[in-house]
């Protein structure tokens, strides 16, 4: 029986920077964005023989042999046996993945990988669903939504769904985070925050971070306690970590928008981190006059969802949210002075605040994630073709490499979920022999 599986993207808000610390929380909505991972059975293959399959790229067939470790306690050994790109993320996620299971011959599987276009830059519309672009994925230009966490999370929960020994025996839902978590740190080569896997998993949530400590204590696969290690620390709660649930109400909806120059993210973190650090009292007291402002947007949306729902209420507490919305974006600019990093560079803010004067409808607009040049994400009040005008509005708006793109995605509750493996029958003739289902 096939098994298909899909999780969304992201969006960090706001908590870009604070959230890296623990004693702040972050405001992070997954998008209807999803990568999907579909596993089938492939019997006639040797066992143990794993492929992976992006169809969307080119070359972006990767074929593995898992076998049994040297030493008893390492890592099941997965080798790539075919030529071409790496991809360190789908591998470090099969070794991770399959150690857990401690199943180092595996039958023989094809996984499918398949994304939503607005993971990458497309041509012109119409484009059809899962569109092929005519490039390997490294030259794939990103909009920054967490393609590798949105990966990494879909392909750990397919192969545990697929592989478990006892589908009547279900995981909880904090094992398939962390180890998903576990794997993408791997493979990324750094423990950032991990908003971007917390919603993956679970969804739109007020997220506060899991201790780096927790992961770092992981020896790498070679090492004859990792696999003791992984499972402790993938099977125990992280306490102190949080991802609260939270949506936004009806009456608001999420329209993001890719600005196409792109930024250097972790340059940007190893700046702000290193003013923090040196900046003594005054950074402290910016940093956590910045969470309260967050802090304070994250009440205002609870509050909206808790409220009577009367039209006048919602307009004092979206006029609420509206002025939150600029205060964070105020004390964000001060914070990109004081360090000296572009978080809301001039052109962005430029473009956020024409957004808010010339679009009646728009609640507010902020440079998500690290900030940069990246994307923008609004909140607009869902009424009287208010989407409409700021998709209208941001595909008039010039930027270096053209105009602003709208992508073709809205906020969504909901993390990580199992898919019905007929809704991807017409994917099945599109990607003709590809995936078998
Ligand atoms: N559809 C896909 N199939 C296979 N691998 C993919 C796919 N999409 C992304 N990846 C893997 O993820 C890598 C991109 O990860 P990276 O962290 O650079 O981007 P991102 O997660 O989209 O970034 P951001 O966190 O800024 O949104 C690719 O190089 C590839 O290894
Ligand atoms: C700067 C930081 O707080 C957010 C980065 O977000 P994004 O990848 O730009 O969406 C880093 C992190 O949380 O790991």
């Amino acid at each position: 029986m096939p098994t298909a599986v899909s999780a969304p993207g992201k969006v960090l808000l706001a908590g870009g920077y604070t959230v890296l610390d623990p004693s702040c929380r972050g405001l992070v909505f997954a998008l209807s964005a999803r990568i999907h991972c579909i596993a089938t059975s492939t019997p006639s293959s040797t066992p143990g023989k794993i492929t992976v399959r992006s169809p969307q790229f080119q070359d972006a067939v990767w074929e593995y042999q898992v076998s049994a470790p040297d030493f008893d306690g390492q890592g099941v050994s997965v080798v790539q046996t075919n030529d071409g790109d790496p991809n360190p993320f789908v591998l470090t996620t099969l070794k991770y993945t399959l150690s857990y299971l401690s199943l180092p011959v595996p039958p023989a599987t094809t996984l499918t990988i398949l994304a939503d276009n607005p993971y990458y830059s497309q041509p012109p519309p119409p484009n059809p669903r899962f569109n092929a672009l005519p490039f390997p994925i490294k030259s794939a230009y990103k909009t920054g939504l967490g393609s590798s966490a949105a990966l990494v999370t879909s392909l750990t929960s397919c192969i545990l769904l697929h592989f478990l020994p006892n589908p009547s025996d279900p995981l909880p839902p904090h094992i398939f985070h962390n180890l998903a978590q576990a794997s993408h740190c791997a493979a990324q080569g750094k423990v950032g925050s991990g908003f971007d896997v917390a919603a993956a998993t679970y969804g739109s949530c007020i997220y506060r971070r899991f201790p780096p400590e927790i992961l770092t204590a992981i020896p790498d696969p070679g090492d004859i306690d990792f696999t003791a290690t992984l499972k402790e620390t993938v099977d125990e709660k992280w306490n102190s970590m949080e991802s609260d649930p939270i949506t936004l109400p009806p009456q608001i909806g999420l329209v993001m928008g890719d600005v196409q120059c792109g930024s250097s993210t972790p340059g940007m973190v190893k700046t702000v981190l290193s003013w923090r650090k040196s900046g003594g009292d005054d950074a402290d007291a910016l940093w956590y006059n910045l969470n309260s402002k967050n802090e304070d947007l994250i009440t205002a949306i609870n509050d909206i969802n808790a409220a009577d729902g009367t039209a006048t209420t919602a307009t004092t507490l979206i006029d609420t949210i509206k002025q939150r919305i600029a205060s964070i974006r105020q004390t964000v600019r001060e914070l990109g002075t004081q360090a000296a990093v572009e978080i809301e560079p001039p052109s962005q803010t430029q473009l956020l605040d024409a957004a808010e004067e010339q679009v009646e409808g728009v609640i507010g607009g902020v440079v998500p994630g690290a900030g940069g040049y990246d994307a923008v994400c609004f909140l607009y009040e869902r009424k009287d073709g208010v989407e409409q005008k700021l998709r209208e509005f941001l595909g008039n708006w010039k930027v270096e490499n053209g105009v602003v793109k709208a992508l073709e995605l809205g906020q969504e509750g909901e993390g990580v979920r199992v898919e019905n493996v007929e809704g991807y029958r017409d994917v099945k003739a599109y990607f003709e022999g590809i995936a078998e289902l």
